[in-house]
């Protein structure tokens, strides 16, 4: 890419400090060149918009499909930047046809989740503090191992199901032992489908696909105490067999991910012990790695020497894991999740929350700092 003409930029605004990060001085533009950063809402970047601003670089989050329908007609676009981790919303398969450099944030918030599902945890049963419990943990990535640490910290067990992992000491079980034994059970796995048999190849296939992993069979397998935590996607679990699930159990069940996200069942809702809208990862820190991860790879596809540092943009830190464990009292002080939960039930509107108001929830959500250690 030609960095001595202008660039143009369409962001997600979601994308937190796009100036900071993405402008002439810290892409290395030579004096006088410019850096034109259009930030629209993620749902609103199409191909019309493309096609009428001709964009080198887009810089999305999750709500932002990219693949053919949206670059079929577009040959400006040479660098995609998602500041997420997941990466099901893109075709990874056809940017690499179209040779357009692609780069997510993996791991950016992992401790962010984890500590997510840890006060999802704590809230709803505090004497686990004292307690020794088997956590079940569905996915030993990123997220799923940050977890496992923290789990192993509080003295807990830790029974772990990644079948695209070696054995370790916490990839110890089947995942049929997971959803038996385990007094809470954690998804922390990518979106991923069944791998087409014929040639059509979906960009996210996999040999042990996620969708609708959890079901009415996996349910079954899973005792009635047993809590289950979806921070993951959605569509991991069938929703349906969720509600049928858990008026059969009255299972605790905490939902970070729906199904038919934006748009969430009050029928669903009222099932739940807590839901809150996607905001897992949504603290000052997951944030902001996030844009500090594309930016680094932008810079390296531009071949110029990244300047920008996140840590100079964080405000002073004092949440302490260490003096959370040990002042559990201090929890909501912390986070206080059924605040998140509340805000999400008060946008229930003719028995549901509709897709605009699960966005500005997320928009406006008040970032979270992440807990040091
Ligand atoms: N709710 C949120 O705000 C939020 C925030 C960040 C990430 N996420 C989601 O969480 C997912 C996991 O994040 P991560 O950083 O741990 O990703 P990761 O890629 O580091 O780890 C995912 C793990 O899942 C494993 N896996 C894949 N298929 C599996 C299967 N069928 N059964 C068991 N394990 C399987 C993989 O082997 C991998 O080790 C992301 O893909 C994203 O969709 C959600
Ligand atoms: O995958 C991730 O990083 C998270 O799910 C993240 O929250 C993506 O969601 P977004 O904020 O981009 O909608």
């Amino acid at each position: 890419m030609d960095t001595t003409t202008p660039i143009t930029i369409i962001a997600d605004s979601n994308i937190a400090s796009l100036d900071e990060f993405f402008n002439a001085s810290t892409l290395g533009q030579v004096t006088g060149q410019t850096v034109n950063i259009i930030t629209v809402a993620g749902r609103d970047i199409n191909a019309d918009l493309l096609a009428e601003l001709q964009p080198e670089i887009l810089l999305i989050r999750s709500v932002t499909p990219v693949g053919e329908a949206l670059l079929a007609a577009n040959k400006s676009v040479r660098f995609v930047g998602s500041a997420t981790i997941g990466t099901d919303h893109v075709d990874q398969e056809y940017l690499m046809t179209r040779q357009i450099t692609f780069a997510n944030a993996a791991g950016c918030s992992k401790h962010s989740v984890a500590q997510y599902v840890l006060t999802a945890i704590l809230t709803l049963r505090p004497q686990y503090w004292q307690q020794s419990i088997t956590l079940g943990i569905i996915g030993l990535g990123n997220i799923g191992s940050s977890l496992a640490d923290y789990a192993s910290d509080l003295g807990w067990q830790v029974l772990g199901y990644d079948p695209l992992l070696p054995p370790s000491d916490i990839n110890n079980a089947s995942l049929e032992q997971v959803l038996s034994q385990g007094d809470v059970v954690s998804l922390h796995v990518p979106l991923t489908s069944h791998k087409n048999t014929d040639t059509q190849h979906t960009s996210n296939g996999s040999d042990y696909p996620t969708h609708h992993l959890i079901n009415a069979e996996t349910l079954a397998m899973m005792p009635a105490h047993t809590m289950l935590i979806n921070s993951a996607r959605g569509p991991v679990i069938q929703a349906s067999d969720l509600e049928a699930d858990i008026e059969r159990t009255n299972r605790q069940v905490v939902l970070d991910v729906f199904e038919h996200e934006p748009q969430i069942s009050e029928r669903l809702l009222s099932k739940l012990a807590i839901a809150t809208p996607h905001i897992a990862g949504y603290t000052v820190e997951g944030k902001l790695r996030g844009t500090q991860i594309i930016y680094d790879a932008l810079c390296e596809q531009l071949s110029v020497t990244p300047t920008q540092s996140m840590q100079t943009l964080l405000p002073l830190n004092m949440f302490l894991w260490s003096e959370l464990k040990a002042h559990p009292d201090r929890l909501s002080k912390f986070y206080d999740i059924k605040q998140d939960d509340s805000a999400l039930r008060e946008k229930v509107v003719d028995g549901q929350v509709n897709g605009a108001d699960f966005d500005q929830l997320r928009r406006d959500y008040h970032l979270r700092r992440e807990w040091q250690s």
